[in-house]
């Protein structure tokens, strides 16, 4: 709270002053008050999100170390989400849009970009720097000065070693033995802050890569791992980030990213610097027209390498994709593993992983020969050309010999080629002729020219090539901003609106994920209950032009503490299609959803999940060790607990609390789903929802889990087909699978009675029949034996 006090005082103090100023008085006092209140505002927020943070233990070489992960704020989300919408539409693209106003997501706008090094490019750059460097104080600005000072400091040890070089040479000629000793001193004393300087800038650039990769994996966690759970929309009402799966854009594309872009740094800022330094230091010896020479060569070279690149941006995204492919399709063999092994399925999971393989590899063949005419003119341009260059510029001394001022360009030399050394010692024997220099001083020019000529080619060959690799940052820029963008708009719940189709009647309603007119309350008083008021409970379709289908047509009803709730129906008909609209998982379309807080309601989905972790991990997910020691239960209370599910014998038998294994493999599926129940008893909701969680336990069993759930006050909500669970429940919910009709009744009510009746009745009279048809089959037999 200090932050926000003393922004009161600041404010109290703002407010006196303003006193003494007449009528400005009151619009001063307006703003102070105003200001006031967005900072408190703030200084809640902040305090909040401080609450927020966690505190996790990570094994690192054999030691367990502390590390504090503060969640990204909620503003700095808010001030971000600008940033990745999709830009404004083309008019082309709008006039073919439809009528109906489109508030689209980002990425569906930004993978239809072409992707290059284009506008689009720069900007969705420009926002993910924001995320990586966020303020001009961070750790990445010090790691990029301590960078940039390494980089200008080899430049400078470049341009001594040039001159070293000369010198040493020079000596030599001259035999001047004294010197050339002095030389060598210097040449190892230059040595070591030389090799010292490459190490660091390698390190500088790891560093940089890693700490942006920290940033960006965090800030994609936070928001991939968030209250609303969009990392379940990403799967379920989400096409975008599509069958690669968000795994391979977290790990993958965002280390792929920071890597390129740190590597370009050191790739564009270096030669660039060394082409400046290099050529003015060039230009004093060469003169003007031995620079506009090498500008010219230059700019030729750009021109050609830019006409030649292929969409290098492009093939490195769809390679990232097919890469994403290929691990989704092993992880789905190893998730599902025992199923596909019991049906005998590994052929068929062989064809599917080799397909995968195969239009990956193919695409990186198709890669490879696009490359061949690529490198054939890179090679071409930045080893021939430019040597081509150096060669006319030692040739115009010996051809034109009275050109005195290029004279001395010609001493510069500019390849390793034996014949430009012939060409130049001619050169250079005519240039001494002409301005009396010795000869060992014009040796010693020559030498350090040419080794600055030479550095000079090597940094422009490096500038060339580093558009090859922006071309790739462009690819993996464009995978990186399509994941953030999808998550921002999720975690929003901002979904692509989609026209509602002409051939649609107008009677028909039309669910589109763009439009949702819908409400959930999810922290509603535990006594008021869960409630549906007209809430049509519908199937997301995101993409799809005819919209959700809707499985229940406006459901309405309560449930209020004590009064248990049985769902029945069909298989399909949307019983736990309910339970994910209550949970906050499928978008409420229409109507009123309310339900009590997280800590009040638990859901117990069909399918038992066990985390990774000890055996007291599994009884009290999703509460972590720390939750369980603050709640002040013991080891005792859990056994407790696994009595109730009967699974005392588990710690015994397993090893123990503490010991951790694959449970998933460990425990049958009885034992799993009872472990669900231990859950509950765990963490004792007001509400429980259980979907067909007990499915696999024995009635004997099942039925004193839910004795012993509502003896500690839990209030049902189950999903189940079982007859046996009837006696639990004081209401029942029954979909009848006919155009999303559902029966609300109280359990053993007349109606309900009623109803059950009619069904026996209508069976009784259809088994009735069936006397009548084997006197009939009877009769045929008869007659066909007859006829034999
Ligand atoms: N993510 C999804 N997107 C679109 N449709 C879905 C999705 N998940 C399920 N459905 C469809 O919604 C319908 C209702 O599914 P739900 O899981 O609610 O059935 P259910 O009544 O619980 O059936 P069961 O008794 O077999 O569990 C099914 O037709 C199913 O195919």
């Amino acid at each position: 709270m200090a932050p926000a006090q003393s922004n009161l005082a600041r404010s109290t103090a703002l407010l006196t002053s303003m006193q003494t100023k007449g009528g400005a008085a009151i619009v001063g006092t307006l703003f102070a008050l105003l200001y006031l209140r967005r900072k408190l505002a703030q200084a809640a927020q902040d305090a909040q999100d401080k609450r927020g943070a966690r505190e996790l233990l990570v094994p690192t070489r054999g030691r367990v170390s502390k590390v504090v992960i503060r969640p990204t704020k909620a503003s700095t989300f808010a001030r971000h989400r600008p940033l990745f919408r999709k830009p404004p539409p083309t008019p082309a693209s709008s006039s073919a849009s439809s009528s109906k106003p489109a508030p689209a997501p980002a990425a569906a706008g930004a993978s239809a970009q072409r992707v290059g090094v284009n506008r689009e490019f720069f900007r969705q750059l420009g926002a993910i720097l924001r995320i990586i460097i966020p303020h001009a104080t961070s750790k990445e600005v010090w790691l990029l000065g301590a960078h940039t000072t390494f980089l200008l400091l080899r430049t400078y040890l470049s341009l001594l070693v040039a001159q070293l070089d000369g010198k040493l040479v020079g000596d030599l000629v001259s035999a001047n033995g004294r010197g050339f000793l002095e030389g060598l001193a210097y040449w190892f004393l230059l040595a070591i802050p030389s090799v010292y300087t490459n190490a660091m800038i390698r390190l500088l650039q790891s560093k940089l890569a890693i700490s942006f990769r920290t940033r960006l994996t965090r800030y994609v966690h936070d928001l991939y791992l968030d209250r609303t759970n969009t990392f379940y929309k990403v799967v379920n009402l989400d096409s975008r980030i599509g069958s690669s799966g968000a795994d391979q854009f977290v790990t993958t594309d965002v280390n792929r990213f920071c890597e390129t872009l740190s590597a370009l740094y050191s790739n564009v800022s270096k030669p660039s610097l060394d082409l400046i330094l290099f050529n003015i230091q060039l230009g004093r010896s060469i003169g003007g027209r031995g620079s506009a020479l090498l500008l010219a060569s230059y700019a030729a070279t750009v021109w050609i390498l830019r006409k030649v690149t292929p969409a290098f941006g492009k093939l490195a995204a769809i390679e990232a994709k097919l890469e994403g492919d290929f691990r989704a399709a092993h992880s789905r063999l190893i998730i599902n593993s025992e199923e596909i092994a019991f049906y005998d399925g590994a052929p068929i999971e062989k064809d599917i992983l080799t397909r995968a393989y195969l239009r990956l590899i193919k695409h990186i063949n198709s890669i490879f020969k696009i490359r061949i005419l690529y490198g054939m003119t890179e090679d071409f341009v930045i080893k021939y050309l430019w040597s081509a260059s150096g060669y006319c510029l030692i040739s115009i001394p010996v051809f034109f010999p009275k050109a005195k001022k290029l004279a001395q360009a010609v001493t510069a030399g500019s390849d390793t080629s034996t014949k430009v050394d012939t060409a130049s010692s001619v050169a250079l024997e005519a240039a001494s002729r002409g301005d009396g220099l010795s000869v060992s001083q014009r040796t010693q020019n020559y030498i350090s020219n040419r080794r600055l000529l030479l550095s000079l080619a090597d940094a422009g060959g490096r500038l060339m090539l580093s558009w090859k690799d922006l071309s790739e940052l462009a690819g993996s820029t464009s995978r990186v901003y399509t994941l953030l963008s999808t998550l921002h708009d999720l975690s929003g719940s901002t979904y692509a609106a989609l026209p509602r189709p002409a051939d649609l009647a107008p009677d028909q309603p039309f669910y589109d994920l763009g439009s949702l007119n819908g409400l959930l309350v999810d922290d509603a008083p535990a006594a008021e209950g869960v409630s549906f008021d007209k809430v049509p409970i519908v199937a997301p379709a995101p993409g799809v032009a005819h919209g959700g289908e809707e499985l229940v047509k406006r459901l309405s009803l309560r449930v209020r503490p004590g009064e248990h709730l049985l769902i029945t129906g069909g298989n399909g008909s949307g019983k736990t299609a309910i339970a994910r609209v209550l949970a906050g998982l499928w978008p409420v379309f229409e109507g009123v959803v309310a339900r009590p807080a997280d800590e009040d309601i638990m859901f117990l989905p069909q399918r038992p999940y066990l985390s990774n972790g000890s055996l007291r991990d599994q009884i009290i997910y999703p509460h972590s060790y720390p939750d369980f020691a603050k709640s002040g239960k013991t080891d005792a209370d859990l056994m407790e607990i696994l009595r109730k599910v009967h699974l005392s014998y588990l710690p015994a038998r397993e090893g123990g609390y503490d010991v951790r294994k694959e449970w998933k493999d460990i425990l049958s599926g009885g034992e799993k789903q009872r472990m669900g129940m231990a859950r509950l008893f765990y963490h004792l909701p007001k509400y429980g929802v259980l979907d067909e969680c007990t499915s696999a336990v024995s009635t004997d069993v099942e039925g004193s889990m839910y004795q012993h759930a509502k003896d500690v006050g839990i209030t049902l909500i189950t999903i189940s087909h079982r007859p046996s669970l009837f006696q639990h429940h004081l209401y029942l919910l029954r979909l009848t699978g006919d155009h999303g009709q559902w029966e609300f009744t109280k359990i053993g009510e007349a109606d309900q009675d009623l109803s059950f009746q009619k069904e026996i009745e209508s069976l009784k009279s259809k088994l009735a029949e069936v006397e009548s048809w084997k006197a009939r089959l009877t009769d045929i037999d008869d007659e066909l034996h007859f006829k034999a």
